[in-house]
């Protein structure tokens, strides 16, 4: 067992890693990832199936980590003489071009930062072949396409439709396929990236870059050790004892009598076209012909993993040329890891199942690699050329190694020296500056020293002259006196007196003398105490920021004692607002005292007008029941006024009942009292729904036709000319009377006019009323 980072690989059987890409878009996920081997994945949200395979890779896996576990074991085996077999398999989409194909060097779209196994797999066979002194190596590649059934070489693509023949290992092999030997990484991958544009892709609904094609590339790594050298004849007696031995059959070379032993191991980089259901990539024409061939031999596959995995006697390699080609890595001589892509989409659920299905079985496909020995015939000559070129390509990298090592010191040699010169400079004018200082300090003592020396002297020299010139006056004064107390020394004292003279002006002169001096000195002195100055301020300029703060502080406090002195001033303003506000709220409580009074005021207005407006209701409330009284008192006047001619009806209707012919005049005379009586009208009340009384006056109209509702001005029984409503006789449908009260005021009449939906009721309630109907029916005027 070989064992990467924290995986184990396993070579008795074939190993098995399952990759999840990320999810597309904002689709369901159905998968789920439960630790670093197992996934989960559901149809429908409640079945629930756990596939455990040798690692999973989840969508944060990058490429890096699927090369670490999938890739570099497969190299260290190829490089040891193993077949290694990487092979990836899933349905379309699913991400196995991405994870094996994609090229460093961008030759597809996106792939520039994400290169795949190929380009990682050939960096690291190069530096794995460099760190191998002993070994001489051999790379060749080839690549080919299994396209509808049919192999097509892809770095020679004139070669076509190529035959797998049967070797002597009883393995296929792809006749006529072209290999390529690759000295450098650098044209293995411009070789690859060739044979890659060379591949079939089509889009479809599932994919934009969808594989069309099942593609193999196959790197042939042969090394041989240079310690490993036999001469011929020892070479055929070991050939004698095992004759099984691959290799090259040297007996025609008659002076290439030494052999070199050595291994060979063919990795072999399948990219599966992946499976598609048609119905949702919407195959169609060409593209649905290649999908079928793309199923079927998959599903070939499928049935030889099937057969391996439960070790039946048949496996149907022949069935498809996908798997008669993949029958040396699947019959168990290679060391074969499988790499299955899964879509995580909900979408994809059950193509995945089954994806994991075929990768679960592929699990229990047993393998025993086998190390491929080969030899290789060559002269003693060839060795040692070989052997001497070796040893000059290392010492030309020794060389070129030393040189660059020594450059290098040279380089770091001068930059120290460079570093040590300036670091010197530096310290000297260190040094310098210190000296200069010091001096300074010293000079500016000393000068300070003299200065006061001079002071001194320039005292002592004035206070001296001072002197001199009153011990002269003294003298003069004295001579004076003299000249004139004595004048007969007189010649004396003048000699003496010029002496005294001459000894004044040496004493003046010394003074100038003296006084010039004192002028340089002091001239000098500035000079020292501006340099000084001068010093100071070049030594002060580092004191010259906290100044400056110390200045802006000034500044800052000028502003905070302006600001101070305005707060004050606001205070002064605000006790003054406050003492008007004082005086506002005290007029306005008066105000408000005032307001208080007019509103009692108004309260009592209100009041009384209230009481003026209940005295006025009450008076109307008089004025409309003596209103009705009068209206009463009609009514029984009007009573006692027709008390006569209601006898008359009454006999009338009597006669009527008992069928009594009355004389036609008599008739005529009553009959048009009785008209005349009809269309006067009788008066009525009718109590509104506010409970209060209204006239009415019922009457027939004058041409006898209609009924009429004459209203009443209010409060009197004065027609209101606008007040009336007809209803034509004829439509009079009924008058109904019902006893409402006791009396036979209480009667109530009810008189229907029209259809029912437009019914109009006039409720009256008086013995007239019924006595005044009572004629309107008697006279039968259209009354249904
Ligand atoms: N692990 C991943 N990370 C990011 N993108 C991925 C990953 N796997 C696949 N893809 C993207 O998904 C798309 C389909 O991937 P890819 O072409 O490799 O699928 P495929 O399995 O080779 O499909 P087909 O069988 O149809 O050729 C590509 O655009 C690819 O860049």
């Amino acid at each position: 067992m070989d064992k990467e980072g924290d995986y184990e690989s396993d070579n008795s059987r074939v190993n098995v890693f399952v990759r999840v890409r990320p999810v597309k878009g904002k689709e369901e996920k159905a998968t789920r990832q439960a630790g670093d081997k197992s996934v989960r994945i559901s149809v429908t949200k409640k079945s629930e199936k756990t596939f455990v395979y040798d690692r999973l890779f989840g969508e944060k896996d990058g490429q890096q980590a699927v090369y670490d576990v999938v890739g570099r074991p497969v190299i260290q085996d190829v490089l040891k003489g193993y077949n290694g077999c990487i092979m990836a398999y899933g349905q379309t989409g699913a991400g196995k071009t991405h994870s094996l194909l994609n090229m460093a060097n961008g030759s597809a779209k996106g792939e520039l930062n994400q290169p795949g196994l190929v380009p990682r797999i050939v960096t690291d066979l190069y530096i794995a072949m460099a760190a191998d002194f002993m070994g001489m190596f051999t790379v060749s590649v080839a690549m080919c396409q299994i396209y509808n059934e049919q192999i097509d070489d892809l770095l020679k693509p004139k070669n076509t439709n190529l035959r797998l023949t049967m070797t002597n290992e009883k393995s296929w092999e792809v006749e006529g396929l072209s290999w390529y030997k690759c000295k450098t990484p650098e044209y293995l991958v411009s070789v690859i990236s060739n044979g890659r544009k060379r591949l079939v892709y089509a889009e479809t609904e599932m994919n934009k870059h969808s594989s069309r094609s099942h593609a193999v590339l196959m790197i042939k790594v042969q090394r041989h050790n240079r310690s490993d050298v036999v001469k011929k004849e020892q070479m055929e007696k070991e050939s004698a004892q095992a004759s099984d031995s691959e290799g090259e059959d040297c007996s025609s070379e008659a002076k290439k009598d030494v052999v070199l032993r050595g291994r060979q191991g063919i990795l072999s980089i399948i990219d599966l076209a992946g499976s598609e259901r048609v119905k949702k990539s919407k195959s169609s024409g060409i593209q649905f012909t290649e999908a079928k061939k793309i199923n079927n031999s998959l599903l070939v596959l499928g049935q030889c993993v099937q057969a391996l995995a439960f070790k039946k006697g048949h496996v149907p390699y022949r069935d498809s040329v996908l798997t008669k080609f993949l029958e040396p890595s699947l019959s168990g001589t290679a060391r074969v890891n499988l790499l299955v892509c899964v879509a995580p989409e909900r979408i994809h659920a059950n193509e995945s199942i089954s994806t994991l299905e075929f990768a679960y079985r592929a699990m229990s496909v047993a393998t025993s690699p086998t190390v491929n020995e080969m030899t290789v015939c060559t002269s003693p000559k060839e060795l040692i050329a070989d052997l001497a070129s070796a040893a000059s390509v290392v010492k030309l990298e020794q060389t070129e190694a030393l040189q660059r090592i020594t450059g290098e010191k040279m380089q770091m040699e001068e930059e120290l020296q460079a570093l040590k010169g300036e670091h010197e400079v530096v310290a000297k004018s260190n040094q310098a500056n210190a000296t200069e200082l010091k001096d300074v300090k010293a000079k500016y003592a000393d000068l300070s020293e003299k200065f006061s020396a001079l002071e001194k002297d320039t005292v002592r020299i004035t206070g001296e002259a001072l002197f001199m010139k009153q011990d002269l006056k003294t003298e003069r004064e004295k001579a004076a006196s003299e000249a004139e107390a004595a004048h007969e020394s007189s010649v004396r004292l003048t000699r003496e007196n010029g002496q005294l003279k001459k000894q004044l002006a040496d004493a003046l002169a010394t003074i100038e003398r003296l006084q010039g001096d004192l002028a340089t000195q002091q001239i000098q002195l500035k000079d020292h105490i501006e340099r000084i100055q001068w010093i100071e301020t070049s030594i002060g300029l580092h004191e010259s920021g906290a100044a400056e703060i110390e200045n802006k502080m000034q500044s800052m406090v000028d502003i905070l004692n302006q600001t101070s002195t305005k707060i004050e001033g606001l205070e002064g303003a605000l006790t003054e607002a406050r003492a008007k506000a004082q005086v506002l709220g005290q007029r306005c409580n008066q105000d408000k005292l005032q307001w208080n009074d007019e509103k009692g005021i108004l309260h009592a207005l209100v009041s009384s007008m209230q009481k003026k407006i209940a005295q006025y209701e009450e008076e109307q409330r008089r004025s409309e029941s003596q209103a009705c009284c009068s209206a009463i008192t009609e009514q029984i006047l009007w009573t006692a006024l027709t008390s006569a001619k209601e006898r008359e009806i009454e006999t009338e209707r009597t006669n009527v009942k008992q069928g009594v012919e009355v004389s036609e005049r008599r008739k005529a005379a009553h009959i048009d009292s009785l008209d005349e009586w009809l269309k006067c009208g009788i008066p009525v009340i009718k109590w509104g729904r506010n409970k209060r009384p209204y006239n009415r006056l019922v009457r027939v109209s004058s041409d006898g036709k209609f009924l009429e509702w004459v209203k009443m001005k209010k409060g009197s029984w004065l027609i209101h000319t606008e007040g009336v409503r007809r209803f034509a006789l004829k439509d009079v449908t009924s008058i109904n009377t019902s006893e409402a009260g006791k009396s036979a005021d209480d009667i109530l009449y009810t008189v229907q006019v029209g259809l029912p939906e437009r019914v109009v009721r006039m409720d009256l309630a008086s013995s007239k009323g019924f006595l005044w109907f009572e004629t309107l029916k008697a006279r039968g005027l259209n009354i249904r």
